[in-house]
């Protein structure tokens, strides 16, 4: 593999493009915004997405789809609400069996479709494959040591991909459960958002770790009711993400579980962000997703309750505390 196309340049995309460029990829990134095209040509860095860093491997920028025709394989990372439309976009310039690599992470609104799912819909001459894991973007960029799950049922396309992405800082691990690690990604964004209100309540530690460790068990009962190993989620595009993304308010999504945590609305605490929280668009999808498969998300309801201005704080947290004594598992 010597050339790679990413669609996407947020935070993520950029950060992935920077990736393929230092492995020696023949890079383009595709950026809806005419701003980041330029500014990534002109000046090596994405400054409206990701900034503070300028580029150490060559990246070329894009508005044009046609751009990554050529590509050996393409990276997706554009918001989950947002990946059928791109799809839509790429499909006259996708070659059959074009390696698609899904690196969002979230649920579909209204379809409760994976984005595998809408892959197969909107592009079903795509070779799938998902990117997940513990990673700031901004990790990423400036180098530091970074591991992630690349998952794909073509065990060889697998390697491939791994093998043409890995760096010393960047170490793909390889799956083939697709599911696994994609419910991983999506969940864990809603949990992120408990987490960050628990701490703006000052809730306390043990709180914290109830609800990850509580929360880890919703995404567990998600995953295999949707036919995926607890094995895949117990590994860095789960639990690692987890632990990553619930532990710092460098996440979006916990920030945004900070302010409401503090006592902000929804509102405020979206406001004036060009970054995307994907916990705040997934939340109702996740829980419509559990109810349908009969899988108890009691953190993920009260996530989304709270998000959809159909509890207070104090009342999901309460609503959480009086639940029924039960097993743990
Ligand atoms: N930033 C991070 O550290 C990581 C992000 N991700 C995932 O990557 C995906 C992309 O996130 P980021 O790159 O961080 O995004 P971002 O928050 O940096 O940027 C927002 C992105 O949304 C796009 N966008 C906004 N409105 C749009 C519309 N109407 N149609 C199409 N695109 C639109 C923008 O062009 C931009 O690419 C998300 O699913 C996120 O969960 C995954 C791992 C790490
Ligand atoms: O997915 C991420 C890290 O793995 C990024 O998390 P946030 O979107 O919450 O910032």
């Amino acid at each position: 593999m010597k050339t790679a196309g990413v669609i996407g340049g947020g935070a993520w995309g950029t950060a992935l493009a920077l990736v393929c460029a230092r492995a020696g990829l023949d890079t383009t990134l595709w950026a809806r915004e005419p701003e980041v095209v330029s500014a990534v040509n002109e000046t090596r860095e994405n400054r409206t997405f990701l900034p503070g860093v300028v580029f150490d491997a060559p990246v070329r920028a894009s508005g044009d789809l046609a751009d990554l025709a050529g590509a050996d394989f393409v990276l997706n990372v554009t918001p989950a609400q947002h990946l059928r439309s791109s799809l839509d976009a790429f499909r006259p310039y996708a070659r059959a069996g074009v390696p698609m690599v899904l690196c969002s992470k979230g649920v579909e609104q209204g379809s409760l479709k994976l984005m595998t799912e809408v892959l197969e819909e909107g592009l079903p001459q795509a070779s799938p494959a998902v990117l997940s894991g513990p990673s700031f973007a901004i990790d990423v960029a400036k180098g530091l040591p970074t591991a992630v799950t690349l998952a794909c049922p073509d065990e060889e396309l697998g390697f491939q991909l791994a093998a043409a992405l890995s760096l010393p800082t960047f170490r793909p691990y390889l799956a083939t459960d697709m599911i696994g690690a994609e419910i991983g990604g999506s969940v864990k964004n809603v949990l992120a958002i408990a987490c960050g209100i628990s701490e703006g309540k000052g809730l306390g530690r043990s709180a914290h770790a109830a609800l990850i460790t509580r929360g880890f068990a919703e995404m567990t009962r998600m995953a295999v009711a949707l036919g995926a190993e607890a094995e895949t989620v117990a590994g860095l595009c789960g639990l690692g993400d987890l632990v990553l993304t619930c532990s710092s308010p460098q996440s979006r999504n916990m920030s945004v579980g900070l302010a409401l945590g503090g006592g902000q609305t929804l509102e405020q605490a979206l406001a004036g962000k060009v970054s995307v929280a994907e916990g705040v668009a997934s939340a109702p999808a996740v829980v419509a997703l559990a109810r349908k498969l009969n899988v108890e998300a009691p953190i993920c309801e009260a996530v989304a309750a709270i998000l959809a201005g159909e509890a207070q704080v104090d009342q999901a947290i309460a609503g959480l505390l009086s639940r029924p004594i039960r097993s743990e598992r």
